[in-house]
């Protein structure tokens, strides 16, 4: 998380918007690499986001993300690698010669400023002719939907609203980039839902080159065209939401993006028997040794008597009801707990109860080597 100041909104507002068309890239970043003493916070990170999509920077605390968008953003020098904006090198350029707009997560607006004074602060800095600015700020009010509220203080709005005005802040001098760093993460969690749904509409309107950190795999799923998974300081993987989800490259994507049974065992010829006997075919993991196996909860079927494939044996030690979903969690023959996600009409033919014994099947499961190295799968 980070914080801005006064002085670096306005270093950065000075920026003066290019006219010629958009290039395909419109971030691209090259081995970033950053210390802080011994600690390596960015340890070589490369990625690329294509010009006008929406790419959410997911990972855990403490993975890198802010300084990411800090050297980005050009209010952090990186100790090696390289930065480009829209095709141009910026790894030198000072922040307001990049083109960026800010949006962060504790960086109140101007308090002595109203709603439009605070939207029209950028093109104010950049000394713009004043019917521009009324006629750019009119465009951004009715943009975020708050027509109504120019003339407010920002201690008379609600943090949504606030944000909403940040961004419009963000947008008016028409920034090369937007780079957001957790933008509703003090929000309560009903007003982070609609924001999410009002952003990428937004967006969708707007098509800014936008970069997205939050550390919320839903957040990063609802809004992103892509996601880039950073753990420790370097990108685990990078690709569409769904995507990640059905083939992640490495168990801690598997395990960061939604909840996933993980089975130990060990591989010989193509076939894993896990701890408790059961028998997994797969071709997945090269070579012999210890493997883990992972499986989500709704990739797997139930069954009260063996189906012809192979299966496992288990007991229901517990059904919980979801809604639109029963979860079960359910005793393999060796203890291991297994989650299941079963339909609510699939329950409603099996009518299991707690201690019955069942049969449970992989759709889907992906099969990780013990000694496999939690390398990206891809890099530019
Ligand atoms: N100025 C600094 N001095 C020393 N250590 C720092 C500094 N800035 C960041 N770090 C450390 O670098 C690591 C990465 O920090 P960063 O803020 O980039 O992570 P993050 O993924 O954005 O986490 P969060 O979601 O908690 O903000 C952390 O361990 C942090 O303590």
């Amino acid at each position: 998380m980070s914080v801005l100041t006064a002085p670096d909104l306005r270093r950065a507002a000075a920026w003066a918007p290019p006219s010629e068309e958009e290039p395909e890239v419109g971030i691209l970043v090259r081995d970033l690499a950053k210390r802080f003493g011994a600690f390596r916070a960015v340890d070589g990170v490369s990625f690329a986001v294509p010009a006008g999509q929406l790419v959410a920077l997911l990972g855990p605390s403490g993975s890198g993300k802010s300084t990411i968008l800090r050297i980005i953003a050009g209010l952090e020098a990186a100790d090696s690698g390289s930065v480009e904006l829209t095709g141009e090198d910026a790894t030198a350029l000072p922040v307001q010669r990049r083109g960026v707009g800010f949006v962060f997560q504790h960086y109140a607006l101007f308090r002595h400023m109203t709603v439009r004074q605070n939207i029209a602060f950028g093109l104010e800095v950049q000394k713009r002719p004043k019917a521009e600015v009324a006629a750019r700020v009119d465009e951004l009010l009715e943009l975020i939907q708050m027509s109504g509220y120019a003339g407010r203080y920002p201690t008379q709005l609600s943090g949504g609203q606030r944000q909403r005005v940040a961004l419009a802040r963000a947008l008016a001098p028409r920034p090369k980039v937007l780079l957001l760093d957790e933008p509703f993460g003090a929000l309560d969690a009903r007003v982070r839902d609609e924001l999410r749904t009002w952003l990428r509409r937004l967006h969708d309107e707007v098509h800014v080159t936008s970069l997205f950190v939050t550390h919320d795999q839903q957040e990063a799923f609802e809004v992103a065209d892509q996601v880039v998974v950073l753990n420790r300081g370097r990108v685990e993987q990078m690709g569409p939401p769904q995507e990640l989800y059905e083939r992640p490259a490495s168990p801690f994507v598997a395990e960061f993006l939604g909840t996933v049974n993980v089975l130990r065992g060990r591989s010989r010829g193509g076939v894993a028997v896990l701890d408790g006997g059961a028998v997994v075919p797969h071709g997945a993991a090269e070579g012999d040794g210890p493997v883990s196996v992972y499986v989500r909860p709704h990739d797997l079927e139930v069954d009260r008597q063996r189906n012809g494939h192979p299966s496992w044996p288990g007991t229901v030690r517990r059904l919980v009801p979801l809604g639109g979903h029963v979860r079960l969690e359910v005793a393999l023959a060796d203890g291991t707990e297994v989650r299941v996600q079963l339909g609510r009409d699939r329950q409603a033919e099996l009518a299991l109860s707690a201690g019955d014994e069942i049969y449970i099947t992989p759709r889907e499961l992906k099969v990780f080597h013990a000694a496999e190295p939690m390398a990206p799968e891809y890099v530019i």
